[in-house]
């Protein structure tokens, strides 16, 4: 070996150690948002959502503010089993279900006609503890295709001080940065709104792995589709509504019994979106109802049970697995945080609002 070798090989250590320290150094300062401009950490989106409500409502979820909570439980019909071994979608088992109902929006005491948007959360444990969480909503996509649109899309709504109102301007650079939006806005305006949560179909819209008891992996996102057939409560119907009309509806539907969806799953072909929430599949793909969901209580969310519960869409049983969609990676950041916010609150007694016993939503 030549000096100029051994020389080598006795400062490499050196230089390793030197080079792993910069890269460990460049790493945390990444992590720290020190580098590369400011990072979408959870901490920043939830503050972002925050700003855009405009007011702070303490112990309430920062999105989805408005709900109540819902009880019953899930029977799969064995017809699931072909694309997952989770054993809640065996024939004829039965999991209990802890869920809630809401509209999307800060605003725990937003009118329901304001509310575009209607949504079911489920929280099933299955006999072994294991669970299925799922957070979905009536729209059939979402309105982008990254975090970092949610997160603009947030910024934009914030209120202008000086009208109340998302500035114009605002919006208008939103839609050029992300034109995806454009699709969301079409259906906003001309999808009919139900008059129920009763008749209401929810969709997971972000795709989820599920793996058959053979080890197959497919693309799978699933619907609650409801028994009851959609109608459809005009503009002038909802001007005239009361406030809450959607949870006095269910309440008054109950009473009369129990009321039930299928679990659609809606299986990908390849080429198929995955990861783009933003992206519908082709209406012709492989469908399979995998069971029932019966819902035959309702609580007001300041004493029930799911006010304190997270429908964190990533927790999941064997067999189903999240996908690489990083909009379904960052709901799982953003509902840790807000529910460490308003769990926080509640423990500080700083949320007399959402806690306040006899409240009926
Ligand atoms: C980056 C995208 C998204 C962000 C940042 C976000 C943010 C949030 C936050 C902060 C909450 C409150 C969580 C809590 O305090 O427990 C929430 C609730 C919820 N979100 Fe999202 N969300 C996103 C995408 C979606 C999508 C794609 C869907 C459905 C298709 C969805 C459906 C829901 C539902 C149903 C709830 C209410 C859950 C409950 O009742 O506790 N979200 N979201």
């Amino acid at each position: 070996m030549s000096a100029f070798h051994s020389r080598l090989r006795r400062a490499w250590p050196l230089a390793a150690i030197a080079a792993i320290a910069a890269a460990l150094a460049g790493a945390f300062a990444w992590t720290a948002g020190w580098v590369g401009g400011p990072r979408l950490t959870a901490q920043r989106f939830t503050d972002a959502i925050e700003a855009g409500n405009g007011k702070a409502y303490p112990g309430f979820r920062r999105a989805h503010a408005k709900g109540v909570c819902v009880t019953g439980r899930f029977t799969g019909s064995g017809d699931g089993a072909a694309l997952t071994r989770a054993g809640m979608l065996a024939p004829g088992a039965t999991t209990p279900v802890l869920g809630r109902l809401s509209i999307a929006g800060g605003d725990p005491h937003a009118p329901d006609a304001t509310a575009r948007v209607r949504s079911m959360a489920l929280l099933l444990t299955g006999t072994d503890g294991q669970q299925w969480r799922m957070a979905m909503n009536n729209f059939p996509f979402f309105a982008v295709n990254t975090p970092q649109g949610f997160y603009d899309q947030a910024m934009a709504s914030r209120p202008d001080p000086a009208t109340g109102k998302p500035d114009p301007a605002k919006m208008a650079e939103l839609l050029r940065k992300h034109p995806e939006i454009a699709k969301f806005q079409q259906w906003a305006k001309t999808a009919p709104w139900p008059d129920s949560w009763a008749n209401t179909q929810f969709n997971s819209v972000n795709a989820f792995r599920f793996t058959d008891a053979a080890g197959n992996v497919r693309s799978v996102r699933w619907s609650m589709r409801p028994r009851l057939a959609f109608a459809a409560m005009e503009k002038s119907l909802r001007e005239d509504a009361e406030a809450d009309y959607l949870a006095d509806d269910l309440r008054a539907r109950l009473a009369d019994g129990p009321l039930r969806w299928d679990l659609v799953l809606t299986v990908a072909e390849p080429g198929d979106a995955v990861d783009d929430p933003s992206q519908a599949w082709p209406s012709n793909r492989r469908q399979v109802v995998a069971g029932t969901l019966e819902l035959d209580a309702t609580q007001a969310q300041a004493g029930g049970a799911c006010r304190d519960v997270n429908y964190d869409p990533t927790v999941l049983p064997d067999g189903i697995a999240p996908s690489d969609d990083p909009v379904l990676a960052a709901r799982a950041g953003v509902y840790s945080q807000s529910y460490n916010r308003r769990e926080r609150e509640i423990a500080r007694d700083q949320a007399p609002e959402a806690t306040v016993q006899g409240d009926t939503r």
